[in-house]
């Protein structure tokens, strides 16, 4: 009857943004759920599988609120480049030659990639979102997934790849055991026009779902945006009433002082993305203000042609460092603020408000660190440890909805021996075709 019960013993959890960040004792797990979780030992009956925890740090899993996922099958092709160019010269070019098949073998990289690496929900902005979400099925990972849509093109094809977007968002809402949610989400005000855009909206509206979208991201853009609207984008996209649904928006990297508190005001989640924003140059967010003003920041590796990985640890390291160094400030950001933006802020801002906490109730989607290794010794302060010592390659163990789907490193869900030949296999194709 307690056959679907775990007990987590002698380990230490972390519970930033409580009382007691670093917790030492035993933590429930029934079926897809967290029961209990405490320094009291609880009543072992038997039958019930019970895991030693002397060794390990549990937390709980990462949220990536924005990527591309498919896009690591264009890792390393393109760096050292400013967005539009490299979307205009190197990616677009690609992703245009992209089945069904080179969606399903990209998606699967990354989810093993992110799995493996102890993210245990990701956002994904794409297209052939059939096939994400079957791997997404497959794999266990939890998902929040839309047809992303770039209306740079005639109205019919427009349209077409508009009725894409509602029938995938439709179709997969709270499929897989729930692990799969759905958005809606136009690519961005500068490939969406308008009166295309307001479709989303309505759309959105319509489906009573909520809306991601690319915004604010390089100062060309913003300048751009007032140039053929008369707005900058967050007026813009407040105009085209999209802060009516329950938003999230990738980047927000040039925000005035303004624009941040009509996003505080919506209650507009921005998923920041530090190493693509690096990377691509696109600047540096304004995170402790956005912070101080109440709005939902997480994080996002966004795809990793632009990162060029997905190590959800990197971004909070980067979250907690960049902001010290650009405010000269070195309170800006603090490691348990950090670590919120990486998974509860980050459930927040995707509307899954079962996930991002070790509590009861919540959803089982935690990971194991392996604490024995030289850089988490000696074990002063394990909640700084996980953001300034850790990186992908300390996850032991996954669990997301109660299952485990990661053990000692290995993937049990996914043929990883599969996943890195068709990877290499379907590159080499893209170049070819
Ligand atoms: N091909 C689709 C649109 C895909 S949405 C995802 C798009 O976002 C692009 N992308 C990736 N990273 C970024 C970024 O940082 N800013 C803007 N676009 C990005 C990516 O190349 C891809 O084309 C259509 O039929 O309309
Ligand atoms: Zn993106």
């Amino acid at each position: 009857m307690s056959s679907n019960k775990t007990v987590i013993v002698n380990g230490r959890f972390l519970v930033p943004g409580t009382e007691q960040p670093v917790l030492s004792g035993y933590m429930t797990i029934e079926n897809d759920l967290i029961t209990y979780i405490g320094e009291i030992e609880p009543v072992i009956e038997e039958g019930t599988q019970t895991i030693d925890g002397s060794r390990l740090l549990f937390m709980p899993g990462l949220v990536n609120t924005h990527g591309h996922t498919a896009m690591s099958l264009l890792r390393g092709y393109g760096d050292d480049m400013v967005l539009q160019n490299w979307l205009q010269e190197k990616m677009w070019p690609m992703e245009e030659k992209f089945t069904g098949d080179d969606v399903y073998w990209g998606t699967s990289l990354s989810v093993l990639e992110m799995l493996k690496g102890g993210t245990t929900t990701f956002l994904d902005m794409y297209d052939h979102m059939d096939r994400v979400a079957e791997v997404t099925e497959l794999s266990g990972i939890r998902a929040v997934l839309m047809r992303g849509v770039i209306g740079l093109c005639p109205e019919d094809v427009q349209n077409h790849k508009l009725a894409e977007a509602v029938a995938f968002a439709r179709n997969w809402h709270g499929k897989a055991d729930g692990r799969i949610t759905t958005m809606i989400s136009p690519h961005a005000p500068y490939t969406c026009p308008p009166e295309f855009f307001v479709k989303f909206v309505q759309a959105a509206h319509d489906l009573d779902l909520p809306m991601h979208t690319h915004m604010s991201e390089t100062r060309r853009e913003v300048e751009q945006n007032a140039e053929d609207y008369g707005l900058r984008p967050v007026a813009h996209l407040e105009k085209l009433g999209m802060f009516t649904r329950p938003s999230l928006v990738a980047h927000g990297v040039h925000l005035t002082d303004e624009e941040i508190e009509i996003l505080a005001r919506y209650n507009v989640g921005v998923s920041h993305n530090p190493g693509s924003n690096l990377k691509l140059a696109s600047g540096v967010a304004r995170v402790p203000e956005l912070l101080r003003a109440g709005v939902t920041v997480s994080l996002g590796t966004d795809g990793a042609a632009s990162n060029n990985n997905l190590d959800m640890f990197e971004e909070m390291r980067l979250a907690a460092l960049i902001h010290k160094g650009v405010s000269g400030d070195p309170t800006a950001v603090p490691a348990p603020e950090a670590l919120l933006m990486a998974t509860e802020y980050g459930a927040q801002s995707i509307f899954l408000d079962r996930v991002g906490r070790l509590a009861p109730g919540m959803k089982a989607d935690f990971i194991a660190l392996d604490i024995d290794q030289p850089h988490f010794l000696p074990h002063t302060d394990l909640l700084s440890h996980a953001v300034y010592s850790a990186s992908a390659k300390d996850v032991a163990h996954v669990w997301v909805d109660g299952k485990q789907v990661v053990k000692h490193g290995q993937c049990l869900t996914l043929d990883e021996e599969q996943i890195r030949r068709k990877a290499q296999e379907t590159f080499e194709g893209l170049l070819k075709r």
